[in-house]
């Protein structure tokens, strides 16, 4: 299934949530059982940034990344609260989440801040894993594909074609999120299909770049949708707060 970059990912964004005894407990029981996987995911840790450097450590000389849930659209300055890619290019990431749902809705995001914020991502020579994703209306109204494209290309302003190396999608369904309602695979499917074909109407190489499903994944979904042409993987919340499902989504790539 891959293809020239096109890799198969598993992405655990924490949100706000964890504590030091999560990262004693699950990091090293995740690392331990990826590393037995015969042709595993990339598998990447998104954990609060406070929590980095902890992450880091239990993860080092293994295979699994490290990224942020967020950065500033700026590089430096007075901007009390924020972090800049740059500084997490210095702690040792190698993603960035960027227009999160939940940053674009509670944090008011657009999409012009998340471009940005990509730029700023990959000048500091990081992955950025831009998400998108409609609303329950947008889907019900019949304007899933048309919000989703929207969106692409706002974020995607101005990255290049060469640049699209170190950008991966993630398609999130707003209303999938955290809500125990998946996507079905054949509806996620759909999406990704477009999602690729629009990339490449903007000039980028879609049918090379990684696109990952977020939303409700879990254990007894995962392989369904990982099996999909277009699935390159997913971007995984609550199911990657326990090590059991997390670990059993990333076998779910693997098989
Ligand atoms: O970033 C992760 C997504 O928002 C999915 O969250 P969830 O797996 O809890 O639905």
């Amino acid at each position: 299934m891959t293809d020239g970059m096109r890799r198969q990912i598993v992405a655990a964004n924490w949100k706000m949530n964890g504590s030091s005894e999560l990262v004693q407990q699950l990091v090293p029981a995740v690392r331990e059982a990826v590393s037995a996987l015969d042709n595993g995911p990339q598998v990447v840790i998104m954990p609060p940034s406070l929590y980095l450097g902890e992450v880091k450590a239990q993860l080092a000389d293994s295979s699994i990344s490290i990224g942020v849930q967020n950065v500033a659209q700026w590089q430096s300055g007075a901007y009390t609260g924020e972090i800049a890619a740059a500084m997490a290019a210095d702690a040792g990431c190698q993603y960035v989440l960027v227009g999160h749902s939940e940053r674009r809705e509670l944090f008011g995001e657009t999409d012009e801040v998340v471009a940005a914020k990509v730029s700023r991502i990959l000048a500091s020579g990081l992955q950025a894993m831009v998400c998108v994703g409609e609303t329950l209306e947008e889907r019900d109204s019949g304007d899933a594909e048309a919000v989703v494209c929207r969106q692409l290309e706002g974020a995607l302003a101005g990255v290049s074609a060469d640049e699209a190396v170190n950008i991966v999608i993630a398609y999130e369904p707003v209303w999938a999120i955290g809500t125990g309602k998946t996507a079905t695979a054949e509806d996620a499917q759909a999406m990704h299909q477009a999602i690729r074909d629009k990339l490449v109407g903007l000039g980028l190489p879609g049918n090379a770049m990684s696109v990952l499903y977020g939303g409700s994944v879990k254990p007894d979904n995962a392989a369904a949708l990982f099996m999909k042409p277009d699935i390159d993987g997913g971007l995984i919340g609550g199911a990657s707060l326990k090590a059991e499902d997390f670990i059993a989504i990333c076998q779910a790539v693997s098989s």
